[in-house]
């Protein structure tokens, strides 16, 4: 059996950390950690939710792929994804839409793609508050072109898996569906 990776992608607010925790502790997936320059949240650790760089630091790695978003770098490697098929033939990980249009181009069919929807913004801008995000951010990152770019599932993902994530116990169940044996 080969490996493959579960890639989530969407806009912030959307649900994406929460379906690549739920797919970890059900699915005996292993995350993939990627790294970034923006700060960390008051609850997020280094080496569990990113490895958390300066911006001399993030230029050390090697990538599989990087980008900007909202005014900070994020990446992932090739041996990040690695370690993680190392512990199990499936991963996940978290990405923004371009670095899931990467991946597909890059592995073809071991990544599979997981697009997030919300259908109503302002449900978007209160997950934010609820996780604890300063206003300040929360309007930048809203502000931001990739924030405005990943409300919809661009071209390049068709034939993605899209998930309405307007109600937890439906995407619950809409995981268990795709993922259970
Ligand atoms: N392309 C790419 N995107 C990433 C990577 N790590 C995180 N992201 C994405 O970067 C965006 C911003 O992430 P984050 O600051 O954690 O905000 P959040 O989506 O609101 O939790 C999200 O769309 C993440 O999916 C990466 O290594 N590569
Ligand atoms: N279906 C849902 N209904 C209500 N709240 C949700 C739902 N999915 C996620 N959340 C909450 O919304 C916030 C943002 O979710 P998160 O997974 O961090 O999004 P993302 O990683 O896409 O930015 C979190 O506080 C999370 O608990």
């Amino acid at each position: 059996m080969s490996n493959k990776v579960i890639v989530v992608t969407g806009a912030a607010g959307s649900g994406k950390t929460t379906v690549r925790n739920y797919l970890a502790k059900h699915f005996n997936m292993t995350k993939v950690i990627t790294h970034t320059t923006r700060e960390p949240r008051y609850n997020e650790r280094n080496g569990v939710d990113y490895y958390f760089e300066s911006d001399s630091t993030f230029a050390n790695k090697h990538y599989l792929e990087s980008v900007e978003y909202s005014g900070a770098k994020y990446g992932s490697s090739y041996e990040g994804l690695q370690l993680a098929w190392d512990n199990s033939a499936e991963a996940v990980i978290v990405l923004d839409t371009k670095g899931a249009i990467t991946y597909k181009r890059k592995l073809g069919k071991q990544a599979i793609i997981i697009f997030l929807q919300v259908n109503n913004v302002e449900m978007l801008k209160h997950r934010m508050v609820k996780r604890g995000d300063s206003m300040r951010k929360i309007i930048q990152r809203i502000n931001s072109l990739e924030y405005k770019r990943d409300q919809q599932l661009p071209a390049e993902l068709n034939g993605a898996i899209v998930i309405n994530n307007d109600n937890w116990d439906v995407t619950k169940q809409k995981l268990n569906q795709i993922f259970d044996k």
